[in-house]
């Protein structure tokens, strides 16, 4: 049976990358999928904007929402306080399954929890199940127009806190505009855009982040 572009991606790091070193993963990442075959990773140039936001958020716990093949849990996993943890959610068990070698290839396996299931059973799930607290950053990259429902489903679950930071890829390409339209009007967020480019191409897209103000 032929593989998946997700299992090519995968086998390309799993010969050509460094094990253990998260910026070789990412990079191999970036090189196979500028250079072979595009896929639907953040990427260099909007990972860069990523990596400041987490940085400035400098969470305890993290969530992610669309795992794909890992590379942003590298990403933002490799960022990471000691004793800091990111929880990632991924519905797809095949790439489930190719994110969960991807995080243990980068070594990043202690900081990383993977839940597999769709972010609407998840996300209630959080404080019983998984030990959460509060949330003080959410990446949103899982389908667009579930940005806008688990924004909403976050607060009624008590998950966000004054200055939780959101962060949502794609707002231009393939665009969220239900979701730039909630954050923008609701007097509970603080959003700023963040222009940029899709993954490995010349094409327009912008990140928003928008902070919860409680
Ligand atoms: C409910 N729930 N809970 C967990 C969860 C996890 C998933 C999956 O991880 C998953 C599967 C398929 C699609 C996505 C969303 N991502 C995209 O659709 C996207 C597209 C493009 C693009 C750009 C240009 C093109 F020409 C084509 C695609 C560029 C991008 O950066 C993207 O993030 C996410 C889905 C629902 C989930
Ligand atoms: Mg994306």
């Amino acid at each position: 049976m032929n593989q998946s572009k997700e299992q090519r991606i995968l086998n390309f790091v799993l010969q050509n990358a460094v094990r253990g070193d998260p910026c070789s993963v990412m990079d191999t990442i970036d090189k196979y999928c500028s250079q072979k075959e595009w896929a639907m990773n953040v990427g260099n140039e909007k990972g860069l904007i990523l990596d400041k936001t987490v940085e400035e958020a400098n969470p305890s716990v993290a969530l992610e929402l669309g795992t794909y093949c890992g590379y942003s849990a590298v990403r933002i996993s490799r960022l990471l306080k000691a004793g800091a943890r990111l929880l990632t959610v991924e519905f797809n068990p095949e790439f489930a399954a190719i994110a969960k070698q991807m995080i243990e290839f980068a070594g990043v396996q202690d900081k990383v929890k993977l839940l597999e299931g769709p972010s609407e059973e998840i996300i209630p799930q959080l404080k019983k199940k998984y030990e959460v607290d509060t949330l003080d950053f959410v990446f949103l990259d899982h389908w667009k127009d579930r940005y806008t429902p688990d924004t909403i489903l976050l607060q009624e679950c008590n998950l966000l806190r004054k200055g939780s930071i959101l962060l949502a890829d794609n707002i231009i390409f393939p665009g969220a505009p239900d979701f730039l339209n909630y954050v923008r009007k609701s007097p509970h967020f603080k959003c700023t855009n963040y222009p940029s480019h899709l993954e490995y191409m010349q094409v327009e897209d912008a990140m928003e982040k928008a902070v919860f103000l409680g």
